[in-house]
């Protein structure tokens, strides 16, 4: 079976895409199995990271490469920090400082002004030069909590308000986040295109 590489080095993506890649049937491995370089992520938008990341993994393995670009935006700072969510509070931030700085710039925001949701750009790619790769996304309405909540998920979870189920997304057990997430829904966009282009 050939095996499919998963271009990310995001711990917390890895273990939600192990449950959301299984009905898939392939092997799935991360890049870091592989010894891939991490890919300079220069792209302005989350499609182009996303491509440029899966073209990364393919070209080092020779396999077939999936990657995930995703990132929270917010509206009152005008859709930051988008693409740069990772990157955030520095190159090289984790992500109690990068929910810091969120909660640093949303100070003077007041609650009912504090709308923002999750994107989730995924990309597979047949080989490094496949001119027609696929390409879905999917994002999640929620709002910016003034403070973290919840011991799950990762990245900026404990700072975003679900409201379809009241908690927070780092509160959600991961089968129901997996269920209605942004990645959740790209993922399923995702099987669907590869059984429509490929069986
Ligand atoms: O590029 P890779 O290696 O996949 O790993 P990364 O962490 O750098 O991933 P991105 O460049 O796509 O940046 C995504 C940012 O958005 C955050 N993010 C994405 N999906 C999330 C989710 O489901 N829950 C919480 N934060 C999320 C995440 O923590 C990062 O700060
Ligand atoms: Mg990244």
């Amino acid at each position: 079976m050939t095996p499919l590489v998963l271009a990310s080095g995001n711990a917390g993506k890895l273990r939600e895409f192990a449950d959301l890649l299984a009905p898939m049937g392939w092997q799935v491995h991360p890049q870091s199995e592989f010894a891939v370089p991490e890919a300079e992520e220069t792209g302005l938008t989350f499609v182009e990271n996303a491509l440029i990341k899966a073209r990364n993994a393919a070209r080092h393995t020779g396999s077939p490469a999936l990657a995930d670009d995703s990132g929270i935006e917010v509206d009152a700072l005008k859709g930051a920090p988008g693409v740069f969510s990772a990157r955030y509070a520095g190159p090289h931030a984790t992500d109690e400082e990068n929910n810091a700085q969120l909660l640093r710039a949303l100070a003077e925001v007041p609650e009912a002004q504090r709308s923002a949701r999750y994107w989730c750009v995924l990309t597979f790619l047949r080989h490094a030069d496949d001119p027609t790769p696929v390409i879905v996304q999917a994002s999640w309405e929620g709002r910016v909590l003034m403070a973290p909540e919840g011991e799950g998920g990762f990245g900026y979870d404990p700072l975003f308000w679900v409201p379809e189920r009241q908690m927070s997304a780092a509160a959600l057990d991961k089968a129901e986040k997996n269920k209605i997430s942004h990645r959740g829904r790209a993922s399923a966009l995702l099987l669907a295109e590869l059984k429509t282009r490929f069986s």
